[in-house]
C-alpha cells in the first residue's frame, strides 16, 4: 500500500529561525512559507534530492500542532507522509484493520493540493502518519 516517503514534518515555535537554520545553517533548498489556515499550520518546504522536510508553525487559534508544542517547546519531529496510489482505499483498508483516521475521515487537501489524511499515532508505533495521494 506505502508508495515514496514525500516528507518528514518538524513542528517549530519560530519557522524564521527553523528557516535560518535549514537555509543558511545547513545549506537547503527552502520554500516560501505557505499559509494553510485549513490546516492550521504555516509550511515551508525543504528540498532534498530524495524527499522533502516540512516545517510547521502553528496558525490561528486551535492549531493540531499547538499541543504537541506546549509538550516539546523547543519544537520536534511531528509527522512522516507517506504516498498511496488511492487514499479512499487505503483509509478503508486501514479501518477494517481497525486504525483511528482522524478528523471526519475524509481527506482534506494537503500542502501540495492533494488529498492527504492522518491516523492516530498511537496505532503506528508512536508516531503521526499523514498519507498522501501520489
Ligand atoms: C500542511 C497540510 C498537511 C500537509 O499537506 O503536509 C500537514 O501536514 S498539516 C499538519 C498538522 N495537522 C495535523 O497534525 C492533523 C492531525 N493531527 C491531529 O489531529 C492532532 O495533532 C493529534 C494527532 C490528534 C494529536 O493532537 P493533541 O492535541 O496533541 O492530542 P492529545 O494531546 O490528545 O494526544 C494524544 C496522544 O498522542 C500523542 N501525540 C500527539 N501528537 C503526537 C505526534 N505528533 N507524534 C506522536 N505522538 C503524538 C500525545 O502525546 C498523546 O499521548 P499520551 O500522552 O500518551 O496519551
Ligand atoms: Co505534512
Amino acid at each position: 500500500m506505502l508508495g515514496r516517503l514525500n516528507h518528514v514534518a518538524i513542528a517549530v515555535p519560530d519557522l524564521d529561525a527553523a528557516v535560518a537554520v535549514y537555509r543558511d545553517t545547513l545549506g537547503a533548498r527552502v520554500s516560501q512559507p505557505q499559509a494553510e489556515p485549513d490546516h492550521g499550520v504555516t509550511v515551508v518546504f525543504v528540498t532534498l534530492d530524495n524527499t522533502k522536510v516540512e516545517l510547521l508553525e502553528p496558525l490561528g487559534e486551535g492549531s493540531p500542532i499547538a499541543a504537541f508544542l506546549e509538550r516539546n517547546p523547543a519544537g520536534g519531529i511531528h509527522h512522516i507522509c507517506y504516498e498511496v496510489d488511492d487514499i479512499v482505499a487505503a483509509r478503508d483498508r486501514l479501518k477494517a484493520e481497525g486504525a483511528r483516521v482522524l478528523g471526519d475521515g475524509e481527506p482534506k487537501t494537503g500542502a501540495h493540493g492533494k488529498p492527504v489524511l492522518f491516523l492516530h499515532p498511537k496505532d503506528f508505533l508512536g508516531t503521526l502518519v499523514e498519507l498522501e495521494e501520489a
